[in-house]
């Protein structure tokens, strides 16, 4: 386990930004933090940053624990914070220089590599910079550092469709090279496709933690039928949920393989057959309603 909470809670006065929160993450893994406004996502980012001390629990990274360890915990990640703040006079470049000068081992190289497949223009002073070129170069310095846990705090938040793709694609090699990475996001259908797990907060409490590649098997099958639904063989009827009304429309909720289902359903007088995969959005609309 690299990082570890255990009931991680903070209050401010009578506010529970952040309640009873355990889990944890593997290395090589990329989480997800979902949670609308004010669920407390930043709260537990800067918890395990080690920036605010915990009412009660704890937070671990590796052996070291996130607040009283805090100095030491720094050297195992890297955070792109929501806001990045760089020095407005300096160019890309030496935004780079000076990150890599801040920290042991890095290498200037890696950030100019990276800003090259952000396809950054490093000769520019940040003030010059539009949001996303801003939010890119902090992405550079950040990615560049070789650490065990990277964090990132909606790291496209602000970008083009390329870029965000750039990114995700970092995103995965990152997690590749055997690093984790805490992802938080409100864009639902890229931590579907980028993270192998995500955790869900709401009013501070995790309610639930979805396995990615779980959301991804399952599917919802709406049938329109002519007479009478032919029951499933027991083996089939174990793997589904079926949902049936007087109008003849049948809903199937499945994780299971589509093949024999699909078998199944083409013996019965269906007339309309819709299957779509049931995604991370309607796990999420469990929590929080639309
Ligand atoms: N310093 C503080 N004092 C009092 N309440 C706070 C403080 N910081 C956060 N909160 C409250 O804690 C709760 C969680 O806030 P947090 O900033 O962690 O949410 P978030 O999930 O990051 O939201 P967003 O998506 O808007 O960034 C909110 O109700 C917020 O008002």
């Amino acid at each position: 386990m690299l990082l570890e909470t255990q009931s991680l809670t903070k209050r401010y006065g009578k506010i529970s930004a952040l309640s009873d929160c355990s889990f944890s993450a593997e290395p090589g893994e990329i989480l997800g933090l979902l949670g609308p406004n004010g669920a407390g996502k930043t709260t537990l980012l800067r918890l395990l940053l080690g920036f605010l001390k915990p009412t009660s629990g704890s937070a671990k990274i590796g052996d070291l624990d996130c607040y009283h360890d805090s100095v030491a915990v720094h050297n195992d990640l890297t955070y792109l914070p929501g806001e990045a703040r760089l020095s407005r006079e300096l160019s890309g470049r030496q935004t780079l220089e000076f990150f890599t000068r801040l920290r042991a081992g890095a290498s200037l190289e890696r950030s100019l590599a990276l800003a090259d497949r952000l396809k950054l223009d490093l000769s520019r002073r940040v003030h010059k910079m539009s949001t996303g070129m801003r939010q890119k170069l902090a992405l550079a310095a950040t990615l560049a550092a070789d650490v065990k846990l990277v964090i990132l705090d909606e790291p496209t938040a602000n970008l083009d469709p390329n870029a965000r793709r750039d990114v995700l694609d970092l995103v995965r090699e990152t997690r590749d090279a055997g690093r984790t990475v805490l992802f938080s996001s409100h864009v639902l259908s890229e931590v579907e496709e980028v993270c192998d797990r995500a955790i869900l907060l709401r009013e501070g409490r995790l309610v639930d933690t979805v396995r990615i590649a779980d959301v991804k098997r399952q599917h919802r099958i709406q049938a329109l039928l002519r007479g009478q639904l032919n029951l499933p063989s027991e083996k089939l009827a174990k793997q589904m949920k079926i949902e049936t009304n007087d109008s003849g429309r049948v809903t199937i909720l499945t994780d299971g393989d589509l093949a024999p289902l699909l078998g199944w359903l083409s013996d019965q007088a269906v007339t309309e057959l819709q299957i779509e995969p049931v995604g991370l959005k309607t796990v999420y609309e469990r929590y929080h309603p639309v």
